[in-house]
């Protein structure tokens, strides 16, 4: 079981109250000028990863109280609750083992005393093969051709991750095509099906649960379609493929269980890329990139796991993000990669983090008196710097950003990278700085404004910097260096989890949309028009109702 310690009242909590008024009287920029060692005290690397966390409103104290509160948390014991299989996930009675899925240690991983890893190397087994047979050209359609398009049919953790990675990973991929259907808007179903040809295409049906209504709408248009267009019944097994869960609901499906791969309910879908669910990454990029990824984040694992935690930086991570959520207030947190590739990354960290700590009852089942997780969100730079940054800069709100970047670039053209990386410097480097009112004012009397309007304009040109960054910078983003990234975020999520005492690895937040959802479906058959909910409700339907065929 986890602990169940209210985090607001330990005794680092109430030091870090009053420690908060202090490290309110200095701004980050006079930090700096009072600590010439501060970039080496508060930096390090890891596997190629450098981190610099320098650039935030924290001093040794800070940091000092904040390990006290991880320590007061009983941080320990939770990771080893959660390596050792322990069912962490106790509103629904299962362990959470995202870890072993790419547990390189040769160290057996028990559930229920069966050591799991037997079946995650069987599983990966059958991935390898499979993938090397479609990527090779062997595996051979209904009409004896090789497939050339991959269509991942899935939601959530069943599409999130693998797009995020096969993006990321785009420098890595083969010849095949890669598309991925997730919305039920059949627009999305449809404009993928123009696109491809039936003879050459495998369609993967990626459901924890195979119970999704998304998921399972978007495959049987996909499987009617594939038979609409001449295939038969036998002719599914070659071009289907499930990535489940739910063997029985598989085969009600059609798709030969030969060809589904399966895992367990100790993978949480938001944490599943690392299993059959990242089937598409393998078929994209080749198993042993797919291995390679695994090994970067068992890399992860293995850090977050034996490493102290003043040098442990999924929890140097977690914590900074309690002091901005907890004693700044700050409600969001930006994560800002510097690297096109990277550009589902923020997505698909909005439901890692938020499906995860979207939370607002503690482990004891109580209405909690504190915030949890932050909105994630966030863009590519520059690109965002063109679209947001401008509130990042100058609004009212304290955004706390990471900022990531590699310094080998994957298409080195020209200036490109060196242009890029310098915005991803200078960011970081304003947002802390700013511009005082007497820099402005310099500027402008240079460009030869008049006293009038220099004392118009100072105002709005002014920056009061002090705003806090993480700056992330790889040295080339692969598939080792990716799977180490995307795990230490995962462990990030699971330290502020345990230090706002709420449990991360449920979903219950997502039924209740879906419930109702089923009970108006049926009201949309007819013309009628409905008055079983509230007057807002029967208002839109009656009107959709109205407009659908006029
Ligand atoms: O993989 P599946 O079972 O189809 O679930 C898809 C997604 O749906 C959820 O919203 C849970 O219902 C996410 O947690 C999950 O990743």
């Amino acid at each position: 079981m986890l602990p169940t310690i209210n985090f607001t009242e330990t005794n680092a909590y109430k030091y870090l109250a009053d420690h908060f008024i202090a490290i309110n009287e200095k701004n980050i920029k006079q930090l700096f000028e009072e600590d010439a060692e501060r970039f080496e005290k508060f930096s390090t690397i890891f596997n190629d990863i450098l981190l610099d966390y320098s650039k935030n409103r924290v001093d040794d104290t800070t940091i000092a109280l904040l390990l006290q509160l991880a320590r007061e948390c009983k941080l320990d014991e939770a990771i080893k609750a959660m390596f050792a299989g322990e069912a962490i996930n106790q509103t629904e009675d299962r362990a959470v083992l995202h870890t072993a899925l790419r547990n390189f240690s040769g160290k057996p991983v028990l559930v229920d005393g069966k050591n799991v890893m037997d079946d995650v190397h069987a599983v990966l087994d059958k991935m390898e093969t499979f993938s090397n047979q479609i990527i090779s050209g062997n595996w051979k359609g209904y009409t004896g051709k090789a497939i050339t398009d991959v269509v991942n049919i899935g939601i959530g953790g069943s599409d999130l991750g693998p797009v995020m990675v096969t993006e990321a990973l785009k420098a890595y991929k083969n010849h095949l095509t890669m598309h991925f259907v997730s919305n039920i808007d059949g627009t999305h179903i449809a404009e993928t099906l123009k696109t491809v040809n039936p003879e050459t295409t495998l369609f993967l049906v990626a459901s924890k649960t195979f119970t999704t209504q998304e998921t399972m709408t978007n495959a049987l248009t996909a499987k009617s379609w594939f038979l609409d267009k001449g295939a038969k019944e036998a002719d599914v097994a070659k071009h289907f493929a499930a990535l489940s869960t739910n063997a029985k609901d598989v085969a009600e499906f059609g798709i030969d269980t030969e060809n589904m791969f399966g895992f367990w309910d100790w993978v949480g879908g938001r944490y599943s890329l690392w299993s059959a669910i990242g089937m598409p990454i393998a078929l994209s990029i080749g198993f042993d990139n797919f291995k390679a990824l695994l090994k970067g984040a068992h890399a992860a694992d293995e850090h977050f796991e034996n490493t102290p935690f003043e040098n442990n930086i999924p929890v140097i991570l977690g914590l900074l993000g309690v002091w901005y959520i907890n004693f700044f207030d700050a409600e969001t947190q930006a994560i800002l990669p510097y690297d096109q590739y990277m550009h589902r990354f923020a997505a698909y960290f909005q439901q890692g983090d938020m499906e995860s700590n979207g939370k607002h009852v503690d482990r004891n089942g109580k209405e909690v008196t504190y915030e949890t997780g932050p909105v994630i969100w966030g863009e590519p730079g520059t690109n965002g710097q063109h679209a947001f940054y401008q509130l990042i800069h100058q609004g009212t709100r304290l955004i706390p950003c990471d900022f990531i970047a590699p310094a080998q670039s994957l298409n080195p053209i020209g200036e490109h990278h060196p242009i890029l990386l310098s915005n991803f410097f200078a960011q970081t480097e304003a947002l802390m700085n700013g511009k005082t009112k007497e820099q402005v004012i310099e500027e402008l009397k240079k460009d030869g404004k008049s006293a009038e309007e220099i004392e118009k304009l100072a105002p709005f040109k002014t920056f009061d910097g002090n705003r806090p960054t993480n700056s992330i910078l790889l040295k080339k983003v692969t598939p080792e260096s990716l799977g180490t990234l995307i795990a230490l975020y995962e462990h990030k999520i699971f330290v502020q989890g345990i230090i706002w005492n709420i449990f991360s690895f449920d979903q219950w937040g997502v039924e209740l949309g879906k419930q109702l959802a089923k009970s108006i479906l049926p009201e949309l058959k007819d013309d009628e028009p409905v008055h079983t909910h509230d007057a807002s409700t029967n208002g839109l339907i009656n009107q959709y109702k109205n407009w659908r065929n006029s």
